[in-house]
């Protein structure tokens, strides 16, 4: 943290708060602390498309979140995971928190002995550093070192009703949807939302039923086979 000032690290802690202050405020049910941002990975499409985002309201006042057309996406880096999970702590709120870009157990653990409330496989939907792997091969690593101790959720890569299925069938509690349902907010709005979901859904239950699943309790681990176990039953 040499690079910042004594004054620069409080400041953003108070923004920190201010934010996590107006969401319960707003009715959220829990804070998503992300942590594989400490550097914005090098996007080279927002680079060649020019990328501009938008004013990023919720920021407006607090810090500039202007981005530079010319070097296309470039947001002030954030402090590193230990950091955050440190500074941010748990005692500015009693809303459980949840840590998302843990592709390790190694970082898993961390985040369990920082006291966290939930674990967010992801890798920031491949956005942020080439050849990081798929969530979806690292999600058993991650569920064998957390255990039953908190939740674990995926994110990244939920295209198809199917997807959800092998992320519970790994020990996923849940699924985050990203760029699934931005692609139905561009198509159609609000609508392209609700249709992309219940398509999702509508796979969803097929799949578990044609798997022999009449509850999501039913969905088991020897439902999927892995890349590593047909490797294995080839030998
Ligand atoms: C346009 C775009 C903007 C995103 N912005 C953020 C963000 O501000 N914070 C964050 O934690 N993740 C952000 N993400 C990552 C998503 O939260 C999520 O991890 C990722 O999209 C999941 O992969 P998927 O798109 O394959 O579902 C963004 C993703 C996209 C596509």
């Amino acid at each position: 943290m040499a690079s910042c000032t004594i004054e620069e690290v409080y400041k953003q802690r108070e923004v920190t708060a201010q934010m996590v202050k107006r969401a319960e405020k707003a009715g959220f049910k829990a804070i998503v602390l992300t942590v594989d941002v400490p550097k914005l990975g090098r996007r080279e499409a927002d680079i060649k498309n020019k990328l501009i985002s938008p004013k990023l309201k919720n920021f407006e006042g607090l810090f500039s979140t202007e981005l530079r057309p010319s070097e296309g996406s470039g947001m002030e880096p954030s402090p590193l995971v230990d950091l955050m999970l440190r500074l941010v702590g748990i005692s500015i709120t009693k809303l459980p928190i949840l840590v998302k870009g843990i592709l390790t157990r190694e970082d898993a653990l961390k985040a369990v002995e920082a006291g966290v409330d939930g674990i967010v496989v992801s890798n920031h939907g491949a956005r942020q550093l080439d050849y990081s792997p798929a969530t979806i091969t690292v999600l058993e690593e991650v569920v064998h070192v957390v255990g039953r101790r908190i939740p674990v959720l995926l994110d990244g890569g939920i295209r198809r009703g199917t997807d959800v299925f092998k992320a519970l069938a790994l020990g996923a509690k849940a699924v985050l949807i990203g760029r699934a349902v931005v692609y139905g907010l561009a198509a159609k709005g609000e609508d392209g939302v609700k249709k992309v979901i219940d398509m999702l859904k509508n796979e969803f239950e097929l799949t578990m039923a044609l798997s022999g699943c009449p509850t999501i309790y039913g969905i088991t681990r020897n439902h999927v086979r892995t890349e590593d176990e047909r490797l294995h039953s080839m030998l």
